[in-house]
């Protein structure tokens, strides 16, 4: 028996700071979009990312500042801007105050009720997931998807422990082409003058270069948003 319903679309998630964003980003978004069959990827730039601003135990990070909202959000417009299937939300800039996966997660299934959401995150993000507000909200707002990343286990045993507390089915792990690329190692190198060539794509090396971004972040004294 045939059914005339159209399919559910499937619309991934992409959240990050994008500090700036880099090719690891693309790839992982790429690689899920092709595994998962998604219609679609929304890339999410962080409003003011909680976690990394004050450095937390769970997200193993020290403080620090981060570039102004604008600069990252047009940073992700440019990268994506080539993949007619990739798209750039605002919803995280805009809402004030610190940016929660719960929040970006409801504004979008406001946006788009009839689509299945994948939220995708990084081994490393994967490893704090339960130190994210109101965390057992969000698995009933999305399936999650967890990426390989270089220098983090995917299926480390004190992971697995960690992530049995989530409920059945709604977190999926993928092996994906490793890139280790990091957006504190870009950060470093447009600071100390080496170069981001081939580890961001070109048109936000540019944007790097224009902005002058990360040279001299204390004497800018930049921050979140
Ligand atoms: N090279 C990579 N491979 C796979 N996933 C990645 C990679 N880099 C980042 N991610 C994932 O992308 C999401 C957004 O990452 P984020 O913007 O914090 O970049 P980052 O490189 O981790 O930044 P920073 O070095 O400033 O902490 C997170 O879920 C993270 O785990
Ligand atoms: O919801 C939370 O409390 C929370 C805490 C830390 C990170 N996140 C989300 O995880 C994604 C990656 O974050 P980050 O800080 O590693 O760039 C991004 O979408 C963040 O909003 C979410």
């Amino acid at each position: 028996m045939s059914s005339d319903r159209p399919r559910v679309r499937r619309i991934g998630v992409m959240g990050g700071t994008f500090d700036p964003i880099h090719n690891g980003h693309l790839v992982a978004a790429s690689e899920v979009a092709y595994r998962c069959k998604l219609d679609e990827v929304i890339f999410v730039p962080t409003g003011q990312p909680w976690q990394k601003m004050s450095g937390t135990e769970a997200s193993g990070t020290a403080p620090r500042s981060v570039s102004p909202a604008e600069d990252r959000y047009l940073m992700t417009v440019i990268a994506t801007a080539s993949n007619p299937r990739f798209s750039v939300s605002r919803v995280d800039i805009e809402r004030e105050g610190a940016t929660y996966t719960v929040d970006t997660l409801r504004d979008l299934r406001a946006i788009l009720p009839d689509a299945q959401l994948y939220f995708i995150t990084g081994a490393d993000a994967l490893e704090s997931i339960l130190s994210w507000q109101h965390w057992e909200e969000l698995f009933a707002l999305a399936k999650f998807v967890g990426v390989s990343r270089p220098g983090y286990e995917l299926h480390a045993e004190h992971l697995a422990d960690h992530l049995a507390k989530l409920p059945a089915d709604t977190l999926q792990t993928l092996e994906i082409p490793a890139l280790a690329i990091s957006s504190t190692d870009c950060r470093e190198r447009a600071a100390t003058g080496r170069p981001v060539w081939y580890l961001v794509p070109d048109g936000v090396v540019q944007y790097i270069a224009k902005r002058r971004l990360y040279r001299a972040r204390a004497s800018r004294g930049v921050s979140a948003p």
